[in-house]
C-alpha cells in the first residue's frame, strides 16, 4: 500500500483519541480459561440478545474442546430489526460525502489497531489458529479498511458530451442493505473484507458470521460504532443456516455477500435470483501448485507449505495439488516431510505454536477420514495424518492433527479431487509443461494456482493458461487487500480486495441532460 498508506496513517494521527476499553466480555485470555457471557447480536448500535427463546447452541473452544459460550440463532424479529436499523442507517450514511465515511472508517481502522492483540486473542480462542496468524488476519481486516476508505472520496461518475451541447452523467450510487455471510476460517478478516467496500461505497450492512466462529465479528461491530458510525451501519445477526436465508429472501436488502462452499453458494445465488439481487460468492478451491525442476528449491519447499499448512490448512486458496517436476520429486518431498514434521502443533496461544488445532471435532473427522480414504485408494502418507494429543492436560480434549503429506498421488484420488480444507497435502509428479497445465486445469473448481520457476517466460506462459482466479508466480496465499481475490469457474463470481470491489458495491446512475427542444416524432 506503500505511499497512499503513509498518508492515510499521517491522517490518522490527527484523528487518534484515546479509547475508552472494551467491555468486559471474557476473565482472562489463556486456552481453557475464557467465557463469554454477553450477546453477540449487534444491531441499531448495541449487542442484543434474540428474540428466539429457547433454542441454544454450543460454541466450542478448539484448543481444549470445551463450551466457550453458546449461541442464540436470530429469527424473524430479529432479522426485521436488524435489516431496519440497516435502513436507517443507510439513509444518513449514503448522503455523507466519501471524505465524511473515510474519517469514520480511518477511525475505525485506528481502534482496531489499539485492539489488536485482544481481537487476535478472541479469533484464537474461537478458531483455534495460532496466535501469530491471528495477529496477521487482523492486520489484513485493518488494512482493507484503511484502503477502502482511501478509496471512498474517489468514487465519481463520468461526463459524456452529447450533440447540440447536450451532455449526460453517470454517478456511481450505492446498493442499500448489503447482507455478509461468513465462513469460520477467517472470522474476523472476512468480516472487514466484506464491510470495508461496502461501506465506503455508502451502503450499511448486517453480517451473519459462521455459528461455529460468532465472537469476532460482533467487536467488529462495537469498533465502527465506537469510530463514529450511524447506529445500525454495521449489524450482526447470529444464526445457521435459517437465518441466513431469512436474510437472503429479506425484501429491504439489496445484495448478498457470501464467503463459504460451493454448495450453500449455490443455494444462495438462488435465493437471491428471486430478488434480482446481485451476489458476490467467494467460495471452496482445490488449487494446483506446479514446481518445475528450474525452481529455487529452498522457495519452492516454503510455497509448498505456505500453500498448505496455514490456519491448519483450513483456507480457501491452500494449493493442495502440489505437482512436482518428476527430477526434483525425491529432493523435494524429502525436504517438504522434513519441515512438515517440524511443525511446533499445541496452545494456539503460545507465541512458539506454528500449527493450532481445527475448528471442530467433526471437521477433524472428516479430514482424518480423507486420510484414510486415501490410503485405501494407494496414497502413502509421507508423514502425518494422525490425532495429536498435546502434553499439556487442559489441551487433550482439543482437535489436534499432525499435518499430512501424501505421496504417490494419482489425478482420479478422492484426496486429489475433492476439498479437504486440512493440513493435508497431495503431492503428485509431472513431466511436461503441456501435461501439467491440462492435469491442473482439469477441475471444477478455480480459486487460485501457483508456479515456481526461474524461467520468467514459463512463468507467465503458465500462469496465461491456468483457468484460476488468483496466480502466484514464485510465492503462495499471498493476499494484500490492494489486488482483487476471487475465483473462476464454481469457485465463484465477483471479487473481493482491490479497486474492482467498488463496482460490486454501487451501481450506475445514467443521467441525460437536453439542452436544447424536445424534437418529438409525434
Ligand atoms: N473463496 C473464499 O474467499 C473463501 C474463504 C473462506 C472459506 N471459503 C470456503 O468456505 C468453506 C468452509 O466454510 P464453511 O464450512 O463455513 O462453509 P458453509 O458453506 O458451510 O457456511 C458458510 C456460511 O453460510 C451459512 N449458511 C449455510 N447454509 C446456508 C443457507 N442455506 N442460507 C444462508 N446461509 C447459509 C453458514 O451458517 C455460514 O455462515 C470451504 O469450502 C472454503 O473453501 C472460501
Amino acid at each position: 500500500m506503500g505511499d497512499t498508506r503513509s498518508m492515510l496513517r499521517g491522517l490518522t494521527v490527527v484523528l487518534r483519541r484515546p479509547h475508552a476499553a472494551p467491555p468486559a466480555a471474557v476473565r482472562c485470555v489463556s486456552s481453557g480459561t475464557v467465557d463469554i457471557t454477553v450477546p453477540l447480536n449487534f444491531w441499531a448500535g448495541k449487542r442484543r440478545t434474540s428474540h428466539e427463546k429457547g433454542h441454544k447452541e454450543n460454541v466450542y473452544e478448539p484448543a481444549t474442546g470445551r463450551v466457550l459460550c453458546h449461541l442464540e440463532p436470530c429469527g424473524a424479529v430479529d432479522i426485521n430489526q436488524a435489516v431496519n436499523a440497516a435502513k436507517s442507517a443507510f439513509g444518513h450514511w449514503s448522503k455523507m460525502s466519501g471524505m465524511e465515511r473515510m474519517k469514520i472508517m480511518i477511525e475505525a481502522a485506528h481502534i482496531i489497531e489499539s485492539r489488536r492483540e485482544e481481537i487476535a486473542e478472541m479469533e484464537v480462542v474461537n478458531n483455534g489458529k495460532s496466535i501469530t496468524e491471528a495477529r496477521l488476519d487482523v492486520d489484513s481486516g485493518r488494512l482493507c479498511i484503511e484502503y477502502y476508505a482511501g478509496l471512498a472520496s474517489t468514487l465519481a461518475g463520468q461526463h459524456v458530451q452529447l450533440p447540440g451541447g447536450s451532455f449526460a452523467y453517470t454517478r456511481r450510487e450505492p446498493l442499500g442493505v448489503c447482507v455478509g455471510i461468513g465462513a469460520w476460517n477467517y472470522p474476523f478478516q472476512i468480516a472487514s473484507w466484506k464491510s470495508a467496500p461496502a461501506l465506503a461505497c455508502g451502503n450499511s450492512m448486517v453480517f451473519k458470521p459462521s455459528p461455529v466462529t460468532p465472537v469476532t465479528a460482533v467487536l467488529l461491530a462495537e469498533i465502527y460504532a465506537q469510530a463514529g458510525a450511524p447506529d445500525g451501519l454495521f449489524n450482526v445477526v447470529q444464526g445457521s443456516q435459517e437465518t441466513g436465508s431469512l436474510l437472503c429472501h429479506h425484501p429491504d436488502v439489496a445484495k448478498v455477500s457470501f464467503t463459504g462452499s460451493v454448495p450453500t453458494g449455490k443455494k444462495i445465488m438462488e435465493m437471491a435470483s428471486r430478488g434480482v439481487k446481485p451476489v458476490t460468492l467467494e467460495l471452496g478451491g482445490k488449487s494446483p501448485l506446479l514446481i518445475f525442476q528450474d525452481s529455487d528449491l529452498e522457495n519452492a519447499v516454503r510455497g509448498a507449505l505456505m500453500a498448505n499448512f496455514l490456519s491448519q490448512g483450513q483456507v480457501c486458496s491452500n494449493g493442495t495439488r502440489v505437482f512436482v517436476q518428476r527430477d526434483i520429486l525425491s529432493e523435494f518431498v524429502e525436504e517438504v516431510v522434513k519441515r512438515t514434521q517440524s511443525i511446533e502443533i499445541g496452545d494456539p496461544l503460545l507465541e512458539t505454536t506454528r500449527m493450532g488445532a481445527l475448528v471442530s471435532k467433526p471437521h477433524l473427522e472428516k479430514v482424518l477420514s480423507f486420510v484414510e480414504q486415501a490410503k485405501k485408494e494407494g496414497a502413502s502418507v509421507l508423514c502425518g495424518g494422525e490425532p495429536f494429543v498435546p502434553s499439556d492436560p487442559k489441551l487433550k480434549g482439543g482437535y489436534y492433527m499432525t499435518p499430512c503429506v501424501l505421496g504417490d498421488c494419482t489425478d482420479e484420488m478422492t484426496c486429489v479431487k475433492e476439498e479437504i480444507f486440512g493440513p493435508v497435502m497431495s503431492v503428485l509428479s509431472f513431466e511436461t509443461e503441456e501435461e501439467v497445465l491440462h492435469r491442473a486445469n482439469n477441475t471444477t473448481l478455480g480459486l487460485a494456482a501457483g508456479v515456481f520457476t526461474r524461467d520468467v517466460r514459463r512463468a507467465h506462459r503458465v500462469v496465461e493458461h491456468l483457468k484460476a482466479g488468483s496466480c502466484f508466480i514464485n510465492n503462495y496465499n499471498i493476499t494484500p487487500v490492494e489486488v482483487p481475490f476471487g475465483g473462476f469457474k464454481m469457485s465463484g463470481i465477483g471479487r473481493e480486495n482491490g479497486q474492482v470491489t467498488i463496482e460490486h458495491y454501487s451501481q450506475l446512475k445514467t443521467v441525460f441532460v437536453e439542452m436544447g427542444d424536445v424534437d418529438s416524432l409525434f
